[in-house]
């Protein structure tokens, strides 16, 4: 359970960066956050990527369909321009982010804001997904969390593409993807070998 950190002092920003795989908890654990930071008396501002478009335009959603509202930008520079007000900020699905918003959450930071990110630690091929690995490096606190893998009950730590698909982004949910453990998703890739 993460437990937010106790402010003291100056008020000072940081990044708190949860990650895993497909329906592993990341938009669930953020809204969690979130809330609790509402409750706090904190002002709160989420945003998410305009491509993703998988449950609606203008909320982050979890697959057990809680959901806040949340604001689609197809540029993370528009991150700078949240009022003084706002002090936690919300990214989900933030492997879909361009490579800069690594920069713009450090001067949200900077600034003094609590910046909590979730999304994909990696793609379908089990690589790093976008700006991920930059994302850990420079965040505070790293929250990796599972899924169950749907064949075999351990904790599932991989997105396996149920579609044959090659390219890297291809929304979508259970009818696309499916949690694996580490050795489920590399016996199905043998399996699709043959
Ligand atoms: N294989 C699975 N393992 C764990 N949870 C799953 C699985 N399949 C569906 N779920 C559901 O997905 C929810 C997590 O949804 P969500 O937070 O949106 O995940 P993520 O953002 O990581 O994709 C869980 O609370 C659970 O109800
Ligand atoms: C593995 C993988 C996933 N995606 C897409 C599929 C979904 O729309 C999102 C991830 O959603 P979640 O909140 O983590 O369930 O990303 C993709 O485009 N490419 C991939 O390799
Ligand atoms: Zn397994």
């Amino acid at each position: 359970m993460f437990l937010e950190p106790h402010f003291s002092g100056q008020r000072s920003g940081w990044l708190e960066v949860i990650c895993g795989s497909m329906f592993s908890g990341k938009t669930e654990e953020l809204i969690r956050r979130l809330k609790r930071a509402k409750i706090a008396g904190q002002h709160v501002e989420v945003f998410k990527p305009k491509i993703d478009t998988r449950y609606g335009e203008s909320e982050v959603v979890s697959h057990d369909k809680n959901s806040l509202l949340a604001t689609p930008i197809s540029d993370t520079s528009r991150l700078l321009n949240v009022p003084d007000e706002i002090t936690v900020i919300g990214l989900d699905e933030a492997q879909f982010f361009e490579p800069d918003v690594v920069k713009h959450v450090q001067i949200l930071a900077q600034r003094g804001k609590r910046v909590i990110i979730a999304g994909l630690d990696m793609d379908f091929r089990g690589e790093p997904f976008g700006p991920i690995c930059q994302l850990l490096a420079v965040a505070e606190y790293i929250t990796k969390v599972h899924a169950i893998c749907s064949h075999c009950g351990n904790l599932a730590t991989h997105s396996y593409r149920l579609t044959t698909s090659q390219d890297t982004v291809v929304l979508g949910e259970k009818e696309s993807y499916e949690a694996r453990c580490r050795k489920c998703y590399a016996m199905g890739n043998i399996l699709e070998l043959k």
